[in-house]
């Protein structure tokens, strides 16, 4: 094999401003899409920020074009999620690991990377407008550098280099996926198990997972009908729930929607709905106008229940430990008979027995969202899970105290990890005095749901994110803590 680019030109550096013979740094470039892109990523890896926030706000800030602002975000979102699969592929085209490669070189050539393997953008475009980049943040030298790396990516596509680099997908099947759909291993062994006899669709759900993912509306009980609202933004009624609106991926940004702004409707997936429904639908023998929504913030479920116990005449209580999260709730429930407690669930100081309907959505790791959150998948820890898990058994407890017998709780996370759902349901079935229900026929209409009594909605079946709602009631006997 020839000797790797960077072995011919070291002067990318190690880690610091690349020295030696350099030409004089340049001003920023003329590229503003790629300019906003290199900082999001470049902040995400600083300061732990999150893209889908940092983005946003640069465009704004710095007025690009539609079409800038379009490239910006594919570049952006689209390095992110493939941070693994882009190391891998650099890792072999340098001659030093990436993590000793100068950061904001690193960051650039993620990107022109990511143009290379993931998009249409003609080679040499993304090759030079690259090395633009890195000239103008780190001078000559490094430009040298990231041009004879990107040069050595681009011998091969992106199938090419999976097949090179990846395990053998024979022997190691969840190996080679990951690399190939860009997830750290330990994500995909968690979604192959909680797939469990139909892990052959492993590849489809990694798949679906690193798609772009489509934004879903809802519809405010009351207020507009999901009908209305598609004819008003231009989307599509969603499959499943009655309030649901589907837009197209990339379709702007929906907070810019009038119903949106008039607050008639909000943001929200269309498996958080079906979740928050699957609270309402199990019958209630007697009283049923006082509910709970026990880990409220920011406030999207809190407001669709908010809205549906009102049309009856009922009230909700949200409990949310964040101030500032309890302010979100606040904001978006203003119309409604929902009265917010700042506060810690498992000690709420609410009334024992005092509600009809709890939610539990709890804390989670967030694993069934990940395609909504470019880079979470590369900052979770398998070691989140335990404490995760033990948080959400004790909320889920505390519900069982609030809840009156004869009620009804729904345990909700987004995430499919067995940890967090099916064992955390599991466990708390064995309460006494609490009785786990077959949660499917409170999802109608919706197909394969596996073999109950939870329910694992799926991005791949569901086109939602992969929410686990399991549904209780409590008997008449006080369950223990
Ligand atoms: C998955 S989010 C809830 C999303 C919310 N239900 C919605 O639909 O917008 C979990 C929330 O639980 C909150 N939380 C964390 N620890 C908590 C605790 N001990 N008690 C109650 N809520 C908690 C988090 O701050 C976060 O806002």
């Amino acid at each position: 094999m020839s000797p790797s680019p960077a072995r011919r030109d070291r002067r990318g550096g190690p880690s610091g401003p690349p020295r030696g013979r350099q030409g004089p740094r340049r001003p920023p470039t003329q590229d503003a899409a790629r300019d906003a892109a290199l900082d999001t990523l470049t902040a995400v890896r600083e300061k732990d920020a999150y893209a889908n926030l940092v983005l946003p706000r640069l465009l704004r800030d710095r007025r690009l074009t539609t079409r800038d602002a379009g490239l910006a975000t594919e570049l952006t979102y689209g390095a992110c999620r493939a941070f693994g699969l882009l190391d891998t592929v650099l890792g072999d085209c340098s001659d030093r690991p990436v993590d000793e490669i100068d950061g904001v070189v690193l960051d650039a050539l993620r990107l022109g990377c990511y143009q290379l393997l993931r998009t249409r953008i003609p080679t040499h475009a993304a090759v030079s407008a690259t090395v633009e980049l890195v000239r103008g943040r780190a001078g000559s030298g490094a430009a040298g550098f990231a041009n004879a790396v990107l040069r050595r990516v681009s011998e091969r596509t992106e199938d090419e280099w999976v097949e090179l680099l990846a395990p053998d997908a024979t022997s190691d099947p969840i190996g080679h996926l990951a690399l190939r759909h860009a997830h750290p291993r330990w994500v995909a062994e968690a979604f192959a198990a909680a797939l469990g006899d139909a892990r052959d669709e492993l590849a489809e759900a990694l798949a679906a997972d690193d798609a772009r993912p489509a934004v879903h509306l809802v519809a405010r009980p009351g207020e507009i009908s999901s009908a209305e609202l598609a004819a008003v933004t231009g989307g599509d009624e969603a499959p499943y729930s009655p309030y649901g609106v589907r837009l197209e991926a990339g379709a702007g940004d929906p907070a810019d929607l009038e119903p949106v702004r008039e607050r008639l409707a909000g943001v929200q997936d269309e498996g958080s709905q079906l979740a928050a429904l699957a609270l309402t639908r199990p019958p209630a023998e007697g009283s049923d106008l006082r509910w709970l929504d026990l880990c409220a913030g920011p406030g999207g479920k809190a407001a669709l229940l908010g809205a549906l116990v009102s049309l009856d005449g009922g009230t909700l209580d949200a409990v949310e430990p964040a101030a500032h999260r309890a302010d979100l709730i606040r904001s978006l429930v203003r119309e409604l008979p929902v009265t917010v407690h700042v506060g810690d669930g498992r000690d709420s100081g609410l009334p024992a027995g005092g509600f009809d309907r709890v939610l539990v959505d709890a804390p989670c790791t967030g694993l069934g969202a990940l395609r909504r959150r470019p880079e979470a998948r590369w900052r979770r820890r398998p070691s989140d899970v335990a404490e995760l898990a033990r948080l959400q058994g004790e909320l889920l407890r505390a519900a069982f105290e609030l809840v009156r017998p004869g009620g009804v709780v729904a345990y909700v996370v987004c995430s499919p990890h067995l940890s967090e759902t099916v064992e955390v349901a599991r466990q708390a079935a064995r309460l006494p005095g609490v009785v786990q229900l077959d949660a499917r026929p409170f999802f109608p209409d919706v197909p394969a749901l596996g073999d109950g009594p939870g329910v694992q909605l799926w991005p791949h079946r569901h086109g939602t994110d992969a929410m686990f709602c399991a549904l209780f009631r409590r008997e008449a006997a006080a369950p223990t803590a």
